[in-house]
């Protein structure tokens, strides 16, 4: 464990120097992980385990023939490394629930009655034990209920570990039957290849996680790009201007100025006039979006949130719904603008860097 200072709050996190993947190796050396589910995380979890060296077979309903077919061309052999979700639970002493969150409700009944005592039932959301109310997922006392909850996409997860970068994860014991649900839980959170580690507990994960995505991270980013798009298209800017001004410059310059420095970097890298009107504009924009924020957390704290995932991403039509909205999304005018603008971008080997290109006016870098 490693106590670092956050902008001055302390607090205690395990880097890999502290939990290496020898350590994480000799930790997990005689156990099977059985990933359940072959999605997003499933893939990204179980690949990046493999190639670190660990044990790993894939639980994957049949039925659902384009993930069991991505299973078999990422080289996961049928009766050997892959199975049914019943099969490699019996098979696997570590339990990773990588179904959508949904659906660990439907799959826990044949989960549940193929647990040995000793297994560690790992999850990487706090939404079904903190939910069990709505999931009914409820763990037996002899085993270990764990979490890894990686903060990206498992798309993400998969290529920052193969360009040799990681995707930080959160983690937190619920139930620790064996005395060593801690050192299990760390071993497969270095072997999934996150970056650093920070504690949290299921309850606290799930809450800001459904805040993170509903608010910054998807559902505010969305929505405020097209009320911006929308005003400038409504006064009369072409396409090209008004999806250059919202999205293309945010995501090939300004975003990777504050990925690389913060926030007040990329405003020293624009102009005097771009800086004073964004810093007049921001408690104006931070005032009106706060109430929906607040707004937001409540509706998550009050269970509102995971009721209607449960109630609408279980129905059998759901797939087809959430088609119907994306493909709304995609041939927009603006996100069909998006497609063309990238087409454009020039795809050039990249120049070699000389003193006088890389200066960036601002602080000293
Ligand atoms: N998507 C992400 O990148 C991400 C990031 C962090 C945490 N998580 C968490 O990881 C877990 C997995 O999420 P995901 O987004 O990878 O899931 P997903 O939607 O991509 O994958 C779902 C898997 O569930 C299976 N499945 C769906 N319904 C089923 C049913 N009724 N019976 C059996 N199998 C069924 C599918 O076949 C597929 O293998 C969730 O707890 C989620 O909150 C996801
Ligand atoms: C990738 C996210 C948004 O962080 C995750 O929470 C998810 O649910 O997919
Ligand atoms: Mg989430
Ligand atoms: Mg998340």
């Amino acid at each position: 464990m490693a106590t670092i200072d956050f902008g001055g709050v302390k607090e205690t996190v395990v880097t890999r120097k502290e939990f290496n993947l020898t350590k994480a190796r000799s930790v997990l050396k005689n156990e099977t992980i059985a990933v359940i589910g072959y999605g997003v995380q499933g893939p990204a979890q179980a690949l990046n385990l493999k190639d670190n060296g660990f044990n790993v077979i894939i639980g994957q309903a049949k039925r659902f023939k384009k993930d069991w077919d991505r299973a078999v061309a990422d080289g996961w052999k049928p009766g050997k490394d892959l199975f049914d979700i019943e099969e490699a639970v019996q098979r696997g002493t570590v339990i990773q629930m990588l179904v959508t969150d949904a659906a660990q409700k439907a799959i826990w009944p044949t989960v549940k009655k193929n647990l040995s005592a000793g297994d560690a039932l790992y999850f990487s959301h706090g939404f079904a034990i903190v939910y069990n109310d709505l999931t009914k997922l409820i763990p037996p006392e002899d085993v270990d209920v764990i979490m890894v909850a990686p903060k990206g996409s498992g798309t993400s997860v998969r290529r920052n570990f193969l360009d040799g970068n990681g995707i930080n994860s959160s983690y937190a014991v619920y139930q620790d039957a064996t005395g060593k649900a801690e050192k299990r839980c760390l071993a497969l959170g270095v072997g999934i290849g996150s970056g650093y580690l920070f504690p949290t507990t299921f309850e606290k994960e799930v809450t800001s996680d459904l805040v993170g995505e509903r608010g910054v991270l998807m559902g505010a980013l969305a929505g405020v790009m097209e009320a911006q798009y929308d005003v400038l298209r409504r006064h009369g800017h072409s396409p090209s201007e008004a999806f250059n001004e919202t999205v293309e410059e945010l995501t090939q310059s300004l975003i990777r100025l504050v990925d690389e420095k913060g926030m007040d970097w990329m405003f020293s890298n624009c102009s005097a006039t771009a800086q004073r009107g964004a810093l007049d504009w921001r408690p104006k924009f931070k005032k009106a979006v706060k109430p929906v924020f607040k707004e937001l957390y409540d509706s998550v704290a009050s269970e509102k949130e995971a009721a209607r995932v449960m109630r609408m991403c279980g129905r059998q039509d759901y797939q087809d719904r959430l088609a119907k909205e994306l493909g709304e999304i995609h041939n927009s005018e603006m996100w069909s603008t998006g497609e063309k603008v990238r087409e454009l971008r020039p795809h050039q080997r990249a120049k070699k860097v000389t003193k006088s290109t890389k200066g960036v006016k601002g602080r000293s870098a």
